[in-house]
């Protein structure tokens, strides 16, 4: 089921930038905020310019309130764009949490928030904790038949 890393080619990423994401997503694990899960979660999105945008996740005396690593992260790029054309201009995200053995995936809230900006054909890269496996699944397999912006249109 997950890949060693080395052997990963994700379309319109270079080897280069593969590394850099995966350092940068778990790197971005040490700004976690989660003092009540202790479950850090950290997230690194690539733009088509080769902007590296990066973010973890945010908890909440209130639980419910808690933000999640890609949320913040999206939220950073969206509000740091003065050029609304750019909003939608993504080549891949990655995200890592801190288990060695398993991969960590996406919450529902955060695959539809992918989805307001991303094209369906977005890679996203989930790590295990050292980034020595790696699953890789567009956002169309992560969340298929979904609801988006172009379905308001009425
Ligand atoms: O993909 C995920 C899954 C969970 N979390 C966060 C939310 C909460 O702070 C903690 C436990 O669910 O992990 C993320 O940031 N991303
Ligand atoms: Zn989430």
């Amino acid at each position: 089921m997950y890949r060693e890393n080395k052997n990963v080619v994700v379309p319109g990423v270079t080897p280069e930038q593969f590394k850099e994401l995966r350092e940068k997503a778990l790197e971005a694990r040490n700004l976690s905020y989660s003092p009540y899960s202790n479950f850090r979660v950290g997230c690194c999105l690539l733009t088509e310019d080769g902007t590296f945008v990066n973010g973890a996740n945010v908890e909440n005396a209130s639980y419910g309130g808690a933000i999640c690593a890609e949320r913040t992260t999206i939220v950073k790029l969206i509000t740091s764009l003065n050029n609304p054309s750019k909003r939608r201009q993504w080549r891949c995200l990655a995200i890592s949490g801190d288990s060695m053995d398993t991969c960590i995936t996406p919450c529902g809230i955060c695959r539809q928030f992918i989805r307001e900006f991303a094209p369906l054909s977005l890679p996203i890269v989930m790590f295990n904790g050292d980034g020595t496996k790696c699953l890789m699944k567009t956002l169309e397999e992560l969340l298929p038949l979904s609801f988006g912006p172009d379905d308001l249109i009425h």
